[in-house]
């Protein structure tokens, strides 16, 4: 297959080019960099050092003899630009990476909100525009994510996607109604991955656009079987308080002798998948391609729940590291639970990568074999998610945040 990927320099993005380059399709990787020019704002950089992505794409050309294609376009500001190359290369799928995704970055101030809204509902709604126009018939795939349910199972595991309901009708009559199951976003972040999925909704229903939503938990690790090959394939790998996700924090705070930085109690429960389960996934989906005129298929891509303060816990009997039980800089549930259904990869013939296979060690190496790029006062989480908990962050004379307090 012809592939585009969007945002195919990130995180995720990046290990999915090489994963599927690998398996013969025709990639072509469309980004506007703009995850390395946020590094620069917030003043830090990816523990492991990384490339450019013209460096990248030479290196995978010397390892495997296989092209990487890179165009630097801007998918939420270049409509025209997005809507001509769609209609001349003509890509047979399209993979859609190319959002903000930290939800600390979105809460940061007023301005991060309204870039994250504008730059994530604008680079959707394009692409949905461009595809219509054009008519291509590809097959959307979007990474999306576990948090636009919410966080609570209420006894009940989350669906993928859908609910049944029944509702009574004027006449008294039971009807049975299938649903979105209901949105509840925890950041701004969150909430244009919620808007995306009544794009999604709306163009799937009115022009029969091929769309599957991946609804992702949180991602740890960072190696998959194609990073690995060479040194300048590695992918990015997020300490800091904002784009740093908790489990990999931990990590490399056990690592650095930093102590283990759990929000409140600890007592919240999310979704994990490792990165090469998460490589994996987006194959089986693509494999699996919804027919025009049907409803949005969604995935729960996660393999695991986990409660926080267990995890701390587990790095730190691992370890030797201590644990830190910190004001929480979120508004969040102190304790939830989660259930999460996750048949639909399993059928598909997942094979999940559990916490439990001595990957956890791995990234513990790459943290300590880089550690000395580390900035040790990026680590703590300080972006706050209302004023009073602003209130809590302690600054430094020149305004800088420090950490946050009681
Ligand atoms: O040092 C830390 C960092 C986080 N947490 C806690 O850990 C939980 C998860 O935080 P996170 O930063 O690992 O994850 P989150 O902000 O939810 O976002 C990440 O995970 C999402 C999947 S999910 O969480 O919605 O399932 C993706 O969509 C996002 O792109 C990705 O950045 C939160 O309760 C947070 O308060 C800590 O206790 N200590």
């Amino acid at each position: 297959m012809k592939i585009a990927i969007l945002g195919g320099d990130g995180f995720v993005g990046w290990p999915t080019c090489l994963h599927l380059s690998e398996q013969g399709h025709e990639i072509h990787i469309l980004d506007n960099l703009s995850r390395r020019w946020i590094d620069t704002e917030l003043g830090v950089q990816s523990l492991t050092p990384m490339d450019s992505i013209q460096e990248r794409c030479r290196i995978w050309h010397e390892v495997t003899g296989r092209r990487l294609n890179f165009h630097l376009i801007d998918l939420a500001k270049e409509y025209e630009r997005l809507k001509s190359w769609l209609a001349e290369e003509k890509p047979d799928a399209v993979i859609h990476f190319a959002e903000q995704r930290a939800a600390p970055y979105s809460m940061k101030s007023d301005r991060h909100k309204v870039y994250t809204v504008n730059n994530n509902t604008n680079a959707t709604h394009n692409l949905l525009a461009a595809l219509v126009e054009t008519g291509i018939d590809a097959h959307l795939l979007h990474l999306g994510t576990m948090g636009v349910y919410g966080y609570s199972s209420v006894g009940a595991a989350i669906p993928e996607g859908y609910l049944d309901v029944e509702v009574e009708t004027l006449s008294g009559d039971k009807a049975k109604q299938e649903i979105l199951y209901p949105t509840k976003p925890g950041s701004v972040y969150h909430m244009t991955k919620s808007l995306d999925q009544i794009l999604f909704q709306f163009y799937a229903q009115n022009d029969g656009l091929r769309i599957t939503d991946l609804h992702q938990g949180i991602v740890w690790g960072t190696h998959t079987d194609q990073t690995r090959r060479h040194e300048q394939l590695i992918n990015r790998f997020d300490y800091d308080g904002d784009y740093g996700t908790v489990l990999n924090r931990f990590l490399i705070q056990a690592a650095i002798g930093h102590p283990l930085t759990v929000h409140g109690t600890g007592g919240q429960t999310r979704a994990f998948i490792h990165i090469q389960d998460s490589v994996r996934c987006i194959e089986l989906a693509l494999g699996d391609a919804p027919k025009s005129g049907e409803r949005v298929r969604i995935f729960n891509q996660m393999t695991e729940t986990h409660r926080v303060r267990d995890l701390a816990e587990m790095v730190a009997k691992k370890t030797g590291a201590r644990v830190s039980y910190l004001p929480n800089p979120r508004k969040e549930a102190e304790e939830n639970d989660l259930v999460v259904k996750n048949d639909k990869f399993l059928a598909l013939g997942l094979d999940p990568i559990t916490l439990q296979e001595g990957l956890l060690d791995e990234v513990v190496e790459v943290a300590r074999k880089y550690a000395h790029r580390i900035d040790r006062s990026r680590v703590p989480a300080v972006s706050a998610w209302t004023r009073d908990l602003g209130a809590r962050v302690e600054r430094d004379p020149e305004g800088r945040a420090l950490r946050t307090v009681s």
